[in-house]
């Protein structure tokens, strides 16, 4: 599946998946063979250190991605030391990667040995370029026991879907403090623990010039221009790119700039599918605003009240769809919506008289107000759902997934649409122009199929605040159902809300993942329910807060 994980989870992140595994693995294990990995996901871990992190494990399941990973890291010219020396890993920075890996990786280690850095540690050494510069590993281990002993970014969201009890060996281990934090606030929930904001762990610096960048004040939000310092061509990083890739040294030499650098750009309201009904009063919930409980608040979409002491990561109230549902032509429509140029869509082959897609098919039906569920009905023709089938054509791989316990998490099988496709192009034409956010926001549209049986079991679209500093978080999520699953089975239910979605064809279940403010809401929990005897067809169309560059997660 080193293929299938290339298709359908390319640029996923992959971690906790180790954790998940060390519990689960004894059948996956058994399998192993030193010629053939055992699992799909080998090549990422690999990337991700875990031949090294975890090297019994990997060493049964993962022997040829990390022999290939030795391979690559490998230092391919005696002149690789002095070459790093000089600073090169930074200036001939893709030549390096190639030729030197592990000698670029020793410039950033500690360059004295562990008793003179324990002692530049202790004396505080670590927030001076000096003492950075020469123990940076032991610099980051002491920050971590300092500031934050998780080490995933992931880990709060993790706790909150309850991986500390169900996954508990492995979360201990690897996110100690959100399990303490998550624990702490059951038994008081009001408490400045259980408030204090997420913390993404500092990691290492990824170059050799993150100090001398950190010092010129790059950390610090703002910083696109070209620096009058930076080497001739080298232009000043934006400072959340800085933060990604120089962790470390903004964390220690300039702090307060990490915090802001977390850019969480807040939810664009769309008045085409969210037009407030008129006279409303318009409230924005911001958690930071309440004066108690903000990690509640966070859950809750808004204010907790003091007099109540519930455990914050099940504060969530189950509200019932109201009924009957509204159910709103929200007019004026969007304005014509034209296929791509010298294509028609919806009038393929085999569909006979039927019409071709115009806006006015398009009906909005609030699910719930907050967080933001809706069905578009009309959202594609039954022609144009078959053409996005065709268009999936044999891409279909195993459904990736980038959650802990990822082994049978989801069943079900991904593939990636090619953007030419006519019936492809309009979807996201559509979607877009919905949210009124551009077509570039978007993730490539993913074609999912379930055969009767298979499942994606509860979970979030959002990704770590952490890792979406350049990305930008997924603010929307079109879940587009193509057929209808004749037979039962295949509704998409979110547990902590209480609602169950039928697989409506030609509508996409559109739901916020975000608060309005940009950071993530866990109430959107939700999952896909196996089919009992038909095949469910559907399209996920991840909608970004900024342009998505990236390949696909998933
Ligand atoms: O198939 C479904 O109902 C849910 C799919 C889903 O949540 C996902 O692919 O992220
Ligand atoms: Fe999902």
């Amino acid at each position: 599946m080193a293929a299938a994980c290339a298709q359908a989870c390319r640029g996923k992140l992959p971690e906790g998946a180790t954790g998940a595994q060390q519990q689960t693995t004894t059948a996956v294990a058994s399998a192993a063979s030193a010629s053939k990995d055992a699992d799909p996901h080998c090549p990422l871990w690999a990337s991700k250190g875990e031949c090294e992190k975890n090297a019994a494990f990997m060493a049964s399941n993962c022997a040829t991605a990390c022999a290939r990973r030795r391979e690559e890291r490998r230092d391919k010219d005696p002149q690789c030391a002095a070459w790093a020396a000089a600073g090169d890993c930074d200036t001939r920075e893709a030549f390096m990667r190639r030729t030197c890996a592990t000698a670029c990786e020793r410039a950033l280690d500690d360059q004295l040995d562990g008793a003179e850095c324990a002692a530049l540690v202790a004396k505080g050494a670590c927030s001076t370029a000096g003492g950075l510069a020469a123990c940076r590993s032991s610099c980051l281990v002491s920050l971590h026991a300092n500031l934050t002993s998780d080490t995933e970014g992931n880990c709060w969201y993790w706790g909150t879907d309850g991986e500390c009890d169900s996954n508990g060996v492995w979360m201990r281990e690897t996110c100690p403090l959100s399990c303490a934090k998550l624990e702490a606030c059951g038994a008081e929930p009001e408490s400045p623990e259980c408030a204090r904001p997420f913390e993404c762990p500092p990691a290492r610096d990824q170059r050799q010039d993150c100090i001398r960048r950190a010092l010129a004040g790059e950390c610090r939000a703002g910083g696109t221009a070209a620096s009058a310092w930076a080497p001739e061509g080298e232009t000043r990083w934006a400072s959340s790119h800085m933060v990604k890739k120089c962790s470390l040294s903004c964390h220690l030499l300039d702090p307060a700039s990490v915090a802001r650098a977390a850019v969480r750009p807040p939810v664009r309201p769309s008045p085409l599918v969210d037009a407030p009904p008129l006279f409303a009063l318009r409230r924005r919930h911001s958690p930071s605003r309440c004066a108690i409980g903000h990690g509640a608040a966070l859950l809750d979409g808004r204010c907790p009240s003091s007099k109540t002491r519930r455990l914050p990561w099940r504060r969530v109230r189950c509200r019932e769809a109201t009924s009957p549902p509204r159910m709103t032509p929200r007019l004026p429509h969007p304005r014509p919506l034209t296929p791509p140029a010298g294509e028609e869509v919806g009038s393929g082959e085999g569909d006979g008289a039927e019409r071709a897609w115009e806006p006015s098919m398009l009906r909005v039906q609030t699910i719930l107000a907050s967080p933001r569920v809706r069905l578009v009905r009309g959202i594609v023709t039954p022609a144009e759902a078959e053409q996005l089938i065709a268009a999936a054509g044999s891409r279909f791989a195993p459904s990736g997934t980038a959650r802990a316990g990822s082994v049978d998490y989801r069943t079900s099988e991904t593939a990636m649409l090619p953007a030419a496709a006519p019936a492809v192009a309009a979807l996201r034409q559509r979607m877009a122009h919905l949210m009124g956010y551009p077509d570039a926001t978007l993730e490539p549209l993913q074609c999912v199929r379930y055969v009767p049986g298979q499942y994606y079991k509860p979970h979030h679209d959002f990704y770590n605040a952490c890792e979406t500093w350049l990305e930008g978080n997924r603010h929307f999520t079109f879940l587009v159902y193509l057929r209808a699953v004749p037979g039962g089975g295949g509704e998409t239910r979110f547990p902590r809300l209480n609602i169950t979605v039928d697989a409506t064809p030609y509508a996409a279940l559109l739901f916020n993942n975000c608060l309005d403010n940009g950071e993530p809401d866990e109430r959107t929990l939700h999952e896909g329910l196996p089919p009992l005897t038909a095949t469910k067809y559907a399209i996920n169309g991840w909608m970004h807060s900024k342009a998505f560059s990236g390949a696909s997660l998933d």
